[in-house]
Parts: C-alpha cells; sequence; structure tokens
C-alpha cells in the first residue's frame, strides 16, 4: 500500500478525497477557532453552495498529520446520520498559505489541509448567548431529542464522542441539531478491557468517573455531559463551572451528593478517590436545587446526573423518559424560529468588541467628564472645596487650582461592575448561590471544600485537554438565562404521555433506523 505523499491524507476508499484544492472554495468568514484549527464559512465557487471549511493545525505537530484529525476523519466517515455533522469531503492546499491579513502562516508544512463539511448556522452555545435568547420548553425538548438520537447512533455504533459540548453542538435554520467536532471522538467495543485516557472531555461537562481517575468508561461519560446541557438549558448557565478539577468534582459533590461504596460500588478504588473524599458527609441536593424544573425534566436530569456510570440512564432510555412525551411535545424543528448566524467564536468576538467600546468610552468619560456631571451635590460660594478636584474641562475656580490632584478619588475608579463586563460565572466557584459550601469561607485555594488534604495528582498534560477549564474559555454557555420553564413549579407539562408502543417501536418510530 502506498503511502500518503507529505501533507496528503491516504484515503483509499474515496480516492476523490483530497484531490481537489481549497481554491474552490471562497472564504467568506471566520466562524470559529478551537484547539485543532480554525473554522471558516465558505462557498464553493461553482455551484455557490455554502460549507463549512476547518482547517487542520500543523503548526505545533511534531509528529506530521495530526491524531486528532485523523482520528475525526476516520469516525465521521462512517457516521451518517441526521443528527451527526456531515463530513463532505478533504480539500488541501497545495503551496503555502497566507493567513487573514495576508501574512505567512508560519505552517512548516507546505499547504494544508482543510475538512469540508455542511454549513450549519449556530452552535448552542453561540445560539445561547444572543441577547436576549429565550428558549421555549418544545425547543428545549426538540433539542435535547436530537442530541439523544444522534448520541444514540454514535453509541450503537460504538463512537464515543468524548467532548460533548454546546459549542460542539451545530444548529441550522431549520431547526436541526448536528453532533460536530470529533477530534477526542474514539471507537469502542463492549469487550474492549483496554485503558483510555482519562483526559477527556472538556472541563465543565466532564463526569466524575474521569476526574476520579478511571480509565475504564464507555457512553455514560457523553449522557452525563449531556446531563450538564440539560440542566444548562433549563437553568440558564452552566451547573458545574469548575475552574480546575478540584473545583470541578467539588461542585459536583457539592449537588450530586458524596460517592460512596453504597451510592456508587467500586468508587473507593477508583486511582483518585482517596484525594477528593470528602471529609464531611454530603447530601445529594439535585431535587431540592432544581426544585423549579418541571417533575418530568427532574427525573430525567436525576437519571443523567447519577453519580454512578453504571446506573447512569442510556441515550436509548433518556428517549424514552416521560420528558419527551408529556406535554408540550418537542416541536418540529422547522417550526423553531429562524435566527441571524450565531457562533460561539463570533459572539464571543462581539461581546469583547463592546467591552472594547465600554472601556473607550469610560476612559473617555473620565478624561473629558460633561461640565458639572463630577461635581459634589452642594457647592457654594465660600465653602470649603477640600479634596474636590475639579475635572480637566472645568472652570478652576479660586483656591481650587492650589489643589493638589488626588487621582483615584472623584476620577478614579468607576463605580459598578468592574470594567470588562459582568462576569457570568463566578470565579468563586459558587455560580449561583445555591450550593454554597458551609465551610467555603474558612477554605483557602481553588475550591475543594470538604476535601482531603492530598494534593491533585498531578498530570502531564496540556491541550487539548485544558485542566484550568473547558476549551473555549471560561465566557461561553449559560443557556438563556430565565429560561421558560425556570419559574415553573410543579409539572406544568400536564398530564403523561399519550398512549404509546413498546419501546423498540418508539424508538423505530420517532428515530427511523434501528440498532
Ligand atoms: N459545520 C460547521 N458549520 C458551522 N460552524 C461550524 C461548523 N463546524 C464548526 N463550526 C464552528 O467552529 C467552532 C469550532 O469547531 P470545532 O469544535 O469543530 O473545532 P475545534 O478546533 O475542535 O474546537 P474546540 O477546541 O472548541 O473543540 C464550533 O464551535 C462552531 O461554532
Amino acid at each position: 500500500m502506498a503511502g500518503a505523499a507529505p501533507g496528503q491524507l491516504n484515503l483509499h476508499e474515496s480516492p476523490i478525497w483530497g484531490s481537489r484544492s481549497v481554491d474552490v472554495f471562497q472564504k467568506l468568514e471566520q466562524i470559529g477557532e478551537g484547539t485543532y484549527g480554525q473554522v471558516f464559512m465558505a462557498r464553493e465557487i461553482e455551484t455557490g453552495e455554502i460549507v463549512a471549511l476547518k482547517k487542520i493545525r500543523m503548526d505545533n505537530e511534531k509528529e506530521g498529520f495530526p491524531i486528532t484529525a485523523i482520528r475525526e476523519i476516520k469516525i465521521l466517515k462512517k457516521l451518517h446520520h441526521k443528527n451527526v455533522i456531515q463530513l463532505k469531503e478533504i480539500v488541501t492546499s497545495p503551496g503555502p498559505e497566507k493567513d487573514e491579513q495576508g501574512r505567512p502562516d508560519g505552517n512548516k508544512y507546505k499547504g494544508g489541509i482543510y475538512m469540508v463539511f455542511e454549513y450549519m448556522d449556530h452552535d448552542l452555545t453561540g445560539l445561547a448567548d444572543r441577547p436576549g435568547m429565550r428558549f421555549s420548553v418544545p425547543q428545549i425538548k426538540c433539542y435535547m431529542k436530537q442530541l439523544l438520537t444522534g448520541l444514540h447512533y454514535c453509541h450503537v455504533n460504538q463512537v464515543l464522542h468524548r467532548d460533548i459540548k454546546g459549542s460542539n453542538l451545530l444548529i441550522d435554520n431549520e431547526g436541526m441539531l448536528k453532533l460536530a467536532d470529533f477530534g477526542l471522538a474514539r471507537s469502542f467495543s463492549s469487550d474492549h478491557n483496554g485503558n483510555l485516557t482519562n483526559r477527556v472531555i472538556t472541563l465543565w461537562y466532564r463526569p466524575p468517573e474521569l476526574l476520579l481517575g478511571s480509565t475504564k468508561y464507555g457512553p455514560s461519560v457523553d449522557m452525563w455531559s449531556v446531563g450538564c446541557i440539560f440542566a444548562e438549558l433549563l437553568h440558564g448557565k452552566p451547573v458545574f463551572p469548575g475552574k480546575d478539577e478540584p473545583e470541578q468534582i467539588s461542585k459536583i459533590f457539592e449537588l450530586c451528593g458524596a460517592p460512596d461504596e453504597a451510592n456508587w460500588p467500586g468508587v473507593t478504588k477508583l486511582p483518585w478517590y482517596s484525594n477528593f473524599k470528602p471529609n464531611r458527609p454530603m447530601k445529594r441536593r439535585l431535587r431540592e436545587y432544581f426544585r423549579h424544573f418541571d417533575r418530568h425534566a427532574l427525573e430525567l436530569l436525576e437519571r443523567m446526573l447519577t453519580l454512578d456510570p453504571t446506573q447512569r440512564i442510556s441515550a436509548k432510555d433518556a428517549l424514552d423518559a416521560e420528558y419527551f412525551w408529556a406535554d408540550p411535545l418537542p416541536c418540529d424543528p422547522k417550526s423553531l424560529p429562524k435566527y441571524e448566524a450565531s457562533h460561539e467564536f463570533q459572539t464571543k468576538k462581539k461581546r469583547q468588541q463592546q467591552r472594547q467600546h465600554e472601556e473607550a468610552a469610560k476612559r473617555q468619560k473620565l478624561q473629558h467628564p460633561p461640565p458639572h456631571s463630577r461635581l459634589p451635590p452642594i457647592q457654594q460660594s465660600g465653602q470649603s472645596h477640600g479634596q474636590m478636584r475639579p475635572g480637566p474641562n472645568q472652570p478652576i475656580h479660586g483656591s481650587q487650582s492650589s489643589v493638589p490632584a488626588a487621582p483615584g478619588h472623584h476620577y478614579g475608579k468607576p463605580r459598578g461592575p468592574a470594567a470588562g463586563g459582568p462576569n457570568r460565572y463566578s470565579q468563586s466557584g459558587n455560580p449561583s448561590g445555591g450550593y454554597n459550601h458551609p465551610n467555603r469561607a474558612s477554605q483557602g485555594g481553588s475550591g475543594g471544600a470538604g476535601y482531603g488534604n492530598a494534593p491533585y495528582p498531578q498530570q502531564g498534560r496540556g491541550p487539548p485537554y485544558g485542566s484550568s477549564g473547558p476549551r473555549g474559555g471560561g465566557t461561553s454557555g449559560g443557556y438563556g438565562a430565565g429560561a421558560p420553564n425556570f419559574q415553573q413549579g410543579g409539572a406544568p407539562y400536564g398530564g403523561s404521555g399519550t398512549g404509546r408502543g413498546s419501546n423498540i417501536n418508539r424508538n423505530q418510530q420517532q428515530y427511523g433506523w434501528q440498532q
């Protein structure tokens, strides 16, 4: 078998793949910047078709073509489902490339390699971050059902996604949701007994078994992430926004209770259990904390955010949950509103620009305050002005001119939230005030309140598994605070599901494919 030429892929099954140049596309706009490369919206010049081009980052690669890209391509080639992103083709650029500003892009390999995907208008994080965005209950059900359907398909085909998060859930203006970014995915088999890395899944969505060091795991790891997304959709913000692994596991235990041999047989044998063993009892508080959720939603969430992976609900069983069969039913994707394109990369960029504008405006205001705007409330002639200091545009009266400047007194720090805009995710580790640790005040460090003092095991790992927060940064996420059912008590969805067939029938009827 002939090897592939440097910079080329050896894709025997589809000889056409990799044979076209990226020049058949016109890049329109950058829509994503991930760990593994940039993503562009592009138009195929001949057909006018809009696609997404994901450029495979090669500049950090010592070993040639990156393994993550090989995995992603291999896996996506075998997955064909309406809720899984379609990889259409691979294209290459034969010569050295320029970046967006026309500078050489520093890629030591000549040329670049791109994955060509069907284009999707939004990712869930970008969509949720739109100002004033509110998802309706049928809309949340519709997205969740599609997410679970796509994931069930992956699991049946023995693929673990291992990076389920909002920015990897793509949505088009037909309301279709597709799983994307299979860069950390891998095949598994139920009889596979080997060890897998526990350095996967973006921190906020990472399940407790991986945080406790498990290297033998299965599809249930993805189901934990789905539970985090589900809770986030209902709650309006991420539920476990840890800034590092100890804080992450602390947040999980505070809400889901501490694991022990009774609720999770075998947990004490996990490699890092003793490092994180709480030194006080911690009760499960999920029901109490999310008591405002609809009854069926809460039931399902409970089964997704189950500590013991062997007891966690599967994608298939989740699709059968009462939640999806009780009123209001999931809406038809096509009935969903169409939104202007929104990807996490763009919404972040917009927010950043807005912050810069606000900061510039504030600076401007401080340097040139409008006349009188900063004068003390009462300023009478003959009154001693003490430390008052006029602004640069203000007339200087009498002795005021000799008052030494007092930086930071009236013209110092602006009041209100710190410049840079409100921080949506508490750095203190208490995202919503609901599961505050009673001992927190007396604890130093980054969370882990109430845990054994043993240090978190050192893990020699850098990107892509980011030990200090999720890939994509901490400003993302948060699905429309105050999502419509946030305030609802009781069971607003009313009666139970309408007459349904067996579980198998449901899946066959609803999802159009067999296991
Ligand atoms: N097919 C697509 N259509 C539209 N946008 C896309 C598409 N694929 C990716 N994107 C956008 O680009 C972003 C990054 O893509 P992707 O997650 O595949 O790259 P990555 O390098 O693996 O990123 P990360 O490090 O966040 O996992 C996505 O969050 C999404 O906003």
